[in-house]
């Protein structure tokens, strides 16, 4: 079974990750499919939005796969492997040439509040729990998210969220600056609701916005950036701390 589920809607595409049993959370085969689907949608599509959201109720994605992970605790190379790919996915959905928007159905936690900081707008449902938990379990973030972030969130705002590391209601995660708007309702109608308030810009202009920003990271060489930081974080998930949290996890 696909691990990502596309679908194109005119105006707008969506990718699902489709792992609702695991909590929605990144192993090999969903950054392969991730990677293909922006790939595609970079090269050819002429849609004005991406949204991207986790498949079921109650996750949008609890980051890493905890059980994989753990597997490849005695082999660096692939778990070294494992964090530059994803650090790639995160820069190609970063610099896509259109409006990207996660929809935050529910738990967002570790990697994938990094997923979800790559997004230009983050909407989240009103009972869906946000954190960067990675400095609980031991590890800083370790696919670029941290740096990413850093671009776009007041400096002290982003420091404490990472370095308190907890898991936020909805509402404080808005009051924070990371979640830009809450959704209530009837999650579809309440997306099209918000996309439709800029249904009269073009994909060209929103584009050309879009350009601005991108120029911006590419001259600031944001991706080395990121990269530097998935390096930095590497030794740290070797470290007795981080294997012991996960173990934990695993054993619950
Ligand atoms: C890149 C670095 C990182 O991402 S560090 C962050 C890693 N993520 C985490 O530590 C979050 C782990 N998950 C949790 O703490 C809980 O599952 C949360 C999200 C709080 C939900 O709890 P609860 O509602 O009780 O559900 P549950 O634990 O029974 O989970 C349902 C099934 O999904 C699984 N699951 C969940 N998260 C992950 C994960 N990250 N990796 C692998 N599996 C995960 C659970 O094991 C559980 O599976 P099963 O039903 O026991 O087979």
């Amino acid at each position: 079974m696909s691990k990502i589920l596309y679908t194109n809607h005119g105006e707008y595409e969506k990718l699902l990750i489709n792992k609702p049993d695991k909590g929605n959370s990144i192993d090999f085969e969903v950054i392969k499919e991730l990677n293909h689907y922006l790939t595609a949608i970079k090269q050819s599509s002429k849609s004005k939005y991406l949204i991207l959201s986790g498949a079921g109720e109650n996750f949008f994605c609890t980051g890493g796969d905890l059980h994989k992970i753990l597997s490849y605790k005695d082999d660096r190379d692939k778990l070294e492997e494992y964090n530059f790919l994803m650090c790639e996915v995160l820069y190609k959905l970063l610099t896509l040439p259109k409006q990207t928007i996660a929809y935050l159905n529910g738990y967002t936690l570790g990697g994938g509040c990094e997923l979800a900081s790559a997004c230009d707008i983050r909407i989240a449902k009103s009972t869906a729990k946000i954190g960067f938990i990675q400095g609980k379990l031991g590890v800083p973030t370790s696919w670029g998210g941290g740096t990413i972030l850093k671009e776009k969130l007041q400096y002290d705002k982003w420091f404490t969220l990472l370095t308190e590391a907890n898991i936020y209601s909805a509402f404080q995660a808005q009051k924070i600056g990371f979640v830009h708007e809450l959704i209530k309702g009837k999650k579809v109608d309440e997306i099209e609701q918000y996309l439709s308030r800029s249904k009269e810009v073009s994909f060209e202009v929103t584009s050309t916005y879009k350009q601005i920003a991108i120029e911006k990271w590419e001259q600031s060489a944001l991706f080395d950036r990121m990269k530097k930081e998935v390096s930095n974080a590497l030794p740290h998930w070797f470290s007795e701390a981080h294997l012991k949290n996960i173990e934990n996890f695993i054993k619950k």
